[in-house]
Parts: C-alpha cells; structure tokens; sequence
C-alpha cells in the first residue's frame, strides 16, 4: 500500500470525501443538527464507528451559538464583494449573456446538439484501441448491430400512465419480445445518454432484461453463425449499480461483479456465483475482443430524485477471475476498460454556437460575443502582485514514498494527502494541501503533485434556464478526484475595477478559513494555524487577494452554486508557501456521475454583497437542492 492510503477493514483504500464539506462559511440560517454525512457506496459495508468523519470539527458549536450568529453581521455589513445583479429576486433573468439561447437549447442529450466539448486532456494511456480483437472488431460488431433484423414488439411501452415506476409496468407484460435475443439493431447513443427506467433502456433496444445487471445472448443465429467463428454467449450490456462495496469504478475502468443466478429474486448475493451464462458471456466477450455496452445507475440530485441509467460508452473485457469476498463467497469478477469513442462533435451542428477554447469565446450565428475571455491554464499575476519565492522542497529522488522523509508531507502531518487510485485522489478535505512543487527533488509523476496535472475529464459547458451556462462531466468522477484549479488573474481584492460588475470573482479566503475568521469552518485535516497579524480587513472577513476570472480563465468560472454542492474547496500551496495566495482547486466532494452538473458552494453569507450603490445585493438561488437556503447572497 502506498504511504498515506488508509486501510479500511474490507482492505479498500479509504476515499470519503463526503458532500456539503464545501461550505467555506457557515450557513447562519441553519438551526437543525446536521445532517447524516452521505458516505462514498464504496465505504457503505464499513461499521459507523469505522467510517472517517470529514465534517467540520465546529460546526455543531456553531449552528447553536446565536451570539455567533449575530456576530455574523459585523461580516456581513462589511462585505466587499461586489456582484452584478445576474437574477435579481423576482426571479428574472438579467445577464449580460444574450438570453435567447436558452430556447435553442434542448434539454436533453438526445439530439446532442446543446453542448459543445471542451477539448481538455484526456489521459488516454488506458484506453483501448477500436480496431483491437482477432475475431470480432468493433466495426464489424456494428454492422451485424444495424443489418440483423430488429426484433421487438414493445409498443405501448411508452404509453405507460405510471411514469414514476415505468419499470413495474413493464414488468407485468409478459408478451414482450426481448429485442436483443436476436441480437437486434441498436440505435446509435452517444456516451452520457440518459434514460429514466430500465424499461426504457428495453423499449430502445439497448438492453434485453429489465432485471439483470448483464444483458446477454445465449445462442447467436442468422449471420453469426454463418462459420464466422463467433461463440455464445455473448454480453451486451452491464449496468453497474453499485451495490457491491467493492466494485472499483472510474470513468476508464470498471470491476464489475458477475451476477448469481438468482440475482434478481430477494437474498441476493448470498450464494456463490457459478460460471453460469452471464457471467461466462463477459468471460467469451474477453476472448472475442467483443465489446459491452455499460450503464451506470444513479439517482439524480437536488430536485430530480428520479433513478436515471447513464450510457457510459463501450467497453472491453480485459480481465475475468474468480474473488473471494469479504462476506466469503466466491463472486465471478471481470475487469473492463473503456474504448475511447467520445463522437467528435461538429461545431458547425451546435445550433450555430462555436466555442473556441483557444481564444476563450462564445459566439452565437451572429457573431454576439456571449462570453468573452481569454484562456489561461494557470494562474496569472496582477503587475503589482509580487509572485512569491519558490519554496524549498523535499529532497526525495523520483516519486515521494515516505513520509517520514518527505518535508512535504511533514507539512501535510507526516502523511501525504492523496491515494493513488485513478490517478490521485484526495483522501480528505484540509485546511491546506501541501504539494510537492519546482523546488522539491522529486520528479512530474509523483502523487504529492496530483493536483498539478490538468483536467483529466470531459468538462462540458451547457446552457441553463436560470443559472446561465453550467459545467457537466461526460465521465465518471471519482469522490476525492481533482476536478479542476480556479484560474485567472491573481489581484489584490481592493483594486479591481469594476468589481461589481464581475460574476467571476473568487476570494482566497485560506487564510481566514484557518483562523476562523467570521463563520468559516476548519477541515478535518488541520494544519498549525500560521502566526499571521491578524489586520482589521481581516478580522472583518475581506480576504487580501482574489482570482479573477472575469478576462482570463478556464471551464471553473463556469461552474455554478449549489446549497448542496458535488465539489469542494480546498487551497493547495505547491510553488510557494504563502497561504494569501494559495491556488484554489475544486476537488469532486462524492461520486458523480456522467452528466450531473458540477457545483460547489459559494458559501455567501446572506446580505453580505453590495452594489455599486451601496444597497445589500440579493440574488435568488436556483440550485434545486433539498436544502437550498434560497438565495445566493
Ligand atoms: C461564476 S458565474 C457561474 C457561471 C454563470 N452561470 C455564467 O453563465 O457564466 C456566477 C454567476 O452564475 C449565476 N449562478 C451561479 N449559481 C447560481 C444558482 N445556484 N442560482 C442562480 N444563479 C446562479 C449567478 O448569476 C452568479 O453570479
């Protein structure tokens, strides 16, 4: 195990970043006890007493002081950020953004014509080769897909009254054919596709059982057969639901667990697991090279609570074995890798919108400028922001392992703050993340510069009704993955010009955060606080410096509020040690699913912006979360 992963009794590596640690300040309206913390499924087998707790260490001392809750206004009339007013309270929209895009823009996938990628990096080094398979290619699988006849007597499916449980419905129709049974066409489907039932995913014709985790062919005919050397039973499709503990699941690779043969009836997974159909096809489909279909199920958040099946794209068997699990039956196991076919979009299809990352515009068919600024990877510093010295570093040779010797991850509490798993993740919120940085020994691979190493996903920006444009990953993010770094120009906060018509603003508040300054809550992974004069501004809540992205920047200054937030906040130091200046990454608060919109919390405390006039700024909030505390600031 690598130095600084926690063992957690089923053995798994321990990643829980739980939601709401987003939340920079407290929130003064919330009365109530807080709420159970949503762990990662991965932990839900672990005892209470074992699950790691992430929450703030004051919060419970907080949401009962009243004296501090005055206290809060002090802050709040101090308040110096500045907003233009983007949704003023009657819930009109007054962006700056020309507003009739949001008619052109379909609310669903399926035409795939609202979004436009954002070309980020993708690690590619995992993914397969299309073309990769002696007996079945991709292509060839494909056109047997489109050519066989299409077998399905479904209609009337979609007339279902029941739409909150189309998947009962379904299930009392014993007369339907399973499409796939003759290995019918498919229609095309672009990864992130979503639907809303089971029953749909039959009705479409992308999988043939409703019940089962793996949806297979037992015996081919027609063209299959016909001496191409093809074997059955073959996969077609896999959902992935999480209810193993132990599945491993990132957005290239999945640990799927083979199903039992009753998996579908009650006391499931109580047997071992045979090398019965299913769980043989995924094991044919390896040797064929033959690709799988995979779903991932999830329930959406805020106000959408529907249980959504998200196509996650085609991937390959690449390993198939038998485990023996913590509850000691055996469980058949396959590895599957994802096969990198993201569809190249083309631009000229996106509703006459272009977005060129390059220069950092959106354009609409009349050349309106929607949103204007350029791109920056990293982060820029104002002239008259002096950049600090670098920081001498570790001494370590290749990649950090120890942390007994490390001084970096001395300074993270003799431990380092990330795991390994897909690619680096962080094990828990900190008031600070020390990395590794230009003057450590270490080289560009290790894991205390996770963060350091670009976007890694498939950010998408999309239109909303009420929020403007939004972020979404097409891919699965990992709880504890980084997600993207806030970057812009580095300036002091009290000499930006026209502040208060900038949304793209984000205070560095580490500093105060560390001093509990105001209502701001520490992390779990405390540092020392540093011995810093505390200042009148400071004590006041205003934060020295800030990073604007109003002229320069990348996909975060896109990203929206949420009450309950899939993000977090967390200030890393890695060139230099002045916590005034910290960068500030977004790290993925829980897993998230294709397709969610990425949120973190702005944590404004209410009446606490002002306009150039001087008047208290408020700003309704549109997140849909449960809890939404209604208004931004
Ligand atoms: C940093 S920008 C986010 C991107 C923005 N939606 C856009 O179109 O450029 C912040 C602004 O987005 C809008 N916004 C973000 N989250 C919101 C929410 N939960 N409800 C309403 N408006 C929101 C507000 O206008 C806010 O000032």
């Amino acid at each position: 195990m690598h130095c600084g992963e926690q063992e957690s009794p089923t053995g798994m590596v321990g990643v829980t970043v739980t939601k709401n640690v987003g939340t920079r300040v407290q929130k003064k309206e919330s009365q109530e006890e807080p709420k159970e913390r949503r762990f990662s499924p991965r932990l839900k087998n672990i005892p209470k007493d074992k699950q790691p707790y992430y929450g703030s260490v004051l919060r419970r001392e907080l949401d009962t002081s009243e004296d501090d809750r005055s206290g809060n206004q002090a802050l709040s009339s101090n308040g110096k950020r500045k907003f233009s007013n983007s949704v003023d309270n009657t819930g009109e929209e007054k962006t700056n953004i020309a507003p009739p895009l949001v008619a052109s823009f379909p609310d669903t996938l399926r035409n795939n014509v609202e979004n436009f990628l954002v070309p980020v990096n993708v690690d590619e080094t995992d993914c397969l080769d299309l073309e990769d398979g002696p007996l079945l290619k991709w292509t060839d699988m494909e056109s047997l897909l489109a050519s066989t006849k299409l077998q399905k007597d479904n209609s009337g499916l979609h007339e279902t009254n029941n739409i909150h449980n189309p998947d009962h419905q379904i299930s009392e129709r014993k007369d339907i054919v399973n499409p796939l049974k003759e290995f019918g066409h498919q229609p095309a489907i672009v990864a992130g596709h979503q639907f809303f039932s089971q029953a749909e995913l039959v009705a479409e014709g992308f999988r043939g059982h409703w019940l089962n985790g793996i949806d297979y062919l037992k015996k081919f005919s027609g063209k299959l057969t016909m001496g191409n050397g093809y074997t059955s039973p073959i996969a077609i499709a896999i959902v992935l639901s999480g209810k193993y503990g132990d599945d491993a699941d990132s957005s290239n690779e999945v640990v799927y667990t083979g199903q039992s043969v009753n998996d579908y009836v009650r006391d499931q997974h109580k047997k071992n697991q045979a090398m019965h159909g299913s769980n043989f096809a995924l094991k044919n489909n390896m040797e064929r090279c033959i690709p799988v279909r995979v779903f991932s199920r999830h329930t959406g958040s805020g106000h959408d609570s529907r249980t959504c099946y998200t196509y996650r794209g085609l991937y390959k068997v690449v390993n198939h074995w038998a485990k023996q699990t913590v509850s000691g039956l055996r469980f058949s196991r396959c590895r599957l890798k994802r096969i990198l076919q993201h569809p190249e979009l083309n631009i000229d299809k996106i509703n006459d919108v272009q977005f060129d990352f390059s220069v950092g515009s959106v354009l609409t068919n009349n050349d309106s400028v929607i949103a204007a600024f350029k791109y920056t990877k990293y982060i820029q510093f104002a002239r008259n922001v002096t950049v600090p010295p670098v920081a001498s570093g570790c001494k370590c040779r290749g990649n950090c392992t120890d942390p007994r010797t490390c001084s970096c991850a001395q300074l993270n509490g003799l431990a380092f703050p990330y795991v390994l798993k897909d690619g680096g993740r962080l094990i828990e919120p900190k008031d600070v993340v020390y990395e590794c940085g230009p003057g450590c020994g270490c080289g560009p691979n290790c894991i205390n510069r996770t963060s350091q190493r670009g976007i890694k996903y498939h950010l998408e920006i999309y239109r909303t009704e009420k929020k403007g444009w939004a972020v979404r990953s097409w891919d699965f993010i990992p709880s504890g993955a980084p997600v993207c770094e806030y970057t812009g120009i580095l300036s002091r906060s009290d000499e930006l010009d026209d502040d208060a018509e900038n949304d793209y603003i984000f205070d560095i508040d580490s500093l105060l955060t560390i001093n509990e300054i105001g209502r701001r809550e520490r992390r779990q992974g405390l540092i020392p606080a540093p011995n810093v004069e505390i200042d009148e501004k400071m004590a006041g809540g205003d934060s020295e410096y800030c990073i604007d992205a109003g002229s320069y920047g990348n996909i975060s200054r896109f990203i929206n509020h949420s009450c309950e937030p899939n993000l977090f906040v967390q200030s890393v130091l890695s060139s230099h040690h002045d916590l005034k200046l910290a960068r500030i990454v977004l790290f993925a608060a829980d897993d998230i699913p294709p397709l969610q919109e990425l949120t973190y919390d702005y944590a404004y405390e209410l009446d606490s912006v002002f306009g150039p006039d001087g008047e208290v700024k408020k700003l309704n909030c549109y997140c849909g979360a449960k809890e939404c505390r209604g208004r931004l600031f």
